[in-house]
C-alpha cells in the first residue's frame, strides 16, 4: 500500500486550549479522504498545520514517502500540496484566467529580470502558462468566463475557479476546505462529479466538509475529529455506525 500523505503525532495548543492532540492521518494514493467533525473540533487547525499556515508544536509529516516540513505555505505548495480556503480567496479584480495563471507561477522558472526584459524564454513560458490555465478553466467547467473578473462569477463557479488555481500548481494532493459551502444541490452534484474526475486523473484529495451526505457518498476514507482528537477513522460505512461518532454529532455539548 502506498501513501500520498502520512501524518502522525500532531499537537497544537492555543494558550490554554489543546486544539489538536496526537492527531494522525494516512491517505492512500488516489483516494478522496474526508475530515469531518462538529464545530470547533480542530479540522481547520489541522488543515492549517498541514499546509504551513500554523506551526504544530510537534508532528511528523510525509508527502509521497518523503518527509516535508510545513514551515510556510510556499514550501508546502512547492512540496506538492495545493489548497483552497473556506472563505474564497481569489483576486477579485483579476480575470478568471489570470487567477489560474497566478497558481501556475509556483512551477515556473522565470526570473524578475526575465519578466522585465521579456526574454524569449519568458515569452514562451508565459504562453505555456496561459495555455495550461485555459485547459484548467475548461477542465473545471468555467472556460466561458476566462476573461471575466473573478468577482463576477457565481459563488459555485468561484469555488471551481479556486480548484483550477490549485490544480495549476500540479499538486500531488489537493486539500479543499469546505468546497461545497454555500452551494445549492445542483452545484453540489456537479462539484461531486468534478472531484470524482480529479480522483480519476490520479490526484489525491483531502477535504473538510460539513455536508455529511456528500462526504459519505464521495470519500474512500474518513477521519472524525472531536475536541482535537481522532475519534474514528475508516470507510464511510464503518465510521457512520461508530458510537463515538454518533455521540459526537448527536449528543453532548454539540447538540
Ligand atoms: N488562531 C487561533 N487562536 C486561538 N484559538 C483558535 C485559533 N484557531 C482555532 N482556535 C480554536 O481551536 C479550536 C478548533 O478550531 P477549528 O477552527 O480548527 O475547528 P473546526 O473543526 O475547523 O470548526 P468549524 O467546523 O466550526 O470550522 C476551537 O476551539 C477554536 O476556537
Amino acid at each position: 500500500m502506498s501513501f500520498i500523505l502520512e501524518i502522525a503525532g500532531v499537537n497544537k495548543r492555543f494558550g490554554g486550549l489543546q486544539a489538536l492532540s496526537d492527531v494522525a492521518l494516512q491517505i492512500e494514493k488516489g483516494q478522496v479522504y474526508g475530515l469531518i467533525g462538529p464545530n470547533g473540533a480542530g479540522k481547520t487547525t489541522f488543515f492549517n498545520v498541514i499546509t504551513g499556515l500554523y506551526q504544530a508544536d510537534s508532528g511528523d509529516f510525509k508527502l509521497d514517502g518523503q518527509p516535508y516540513n510545513p514551515a510556510a505555505p510556499h514550501l508546502v505548495a512547492a512540496a506538492g500540496i495545493a489548497r483552497t480556503f473556506q472563505n474564497i480567496r481569489l483576486f477579485p479584480d483579476m480575470t478568471a484566467l489570470e487567477n489560474v495563471m497566478v497558481g501556475r507561477h509556483v512551477r515556473t522558472k522565470g526570473t524578475f529580470w526575465g519578466a522585465m526584459l521579456r526574454t524569449a524564454y519568458t515569452v514562451r513560458e508565459e504562453a505555456a502558462i496561459r495555455s495550461r490555465a485555459r485547459e484548467l478553466l475548461d477542465y473545471v467547467g468555467v472556460a466561458k468566463y476566462a476573461d471575466h473578473p473573478a468577482k463576477y462569477l457565481s459563488y459555485g463557479d468561484q469555488r471551481r475557479l479556486e480548484i483550477a488555481r490549485a490544480l495549476a500548481t500540479d499538486p500531488k494532493l489537493l486539500a479543499l476546505d469546505e468546497p461545497a459551502a454555500g452551494m445549492n444541490p445542483t452545484e453540489k452534484l456537479s462539484l461531486r462529479s468534478l472531484l470524482e474526475a480529479i480522483r480519476q486523473d490520479g490526484i489525491s484529495i483531502l477535504l473538510i466538509e460539513h455536508d455529511v451526505k456528500l462526504v459519505m457518498g464521495l470519500c474512500d476514507r474518513v477521519t472524525v475529529l472531536d475536541y482535537g482528537k481522532v475519534i474514528a477513522a475508516g470507510t464511510p460505512d464503518v465510521v457512520r455506525k461508530d458510537p463515538a461518532v454518533i455521540e459526537a454529532y448527536l449528543g453532548g455539548a454539540h447538540a
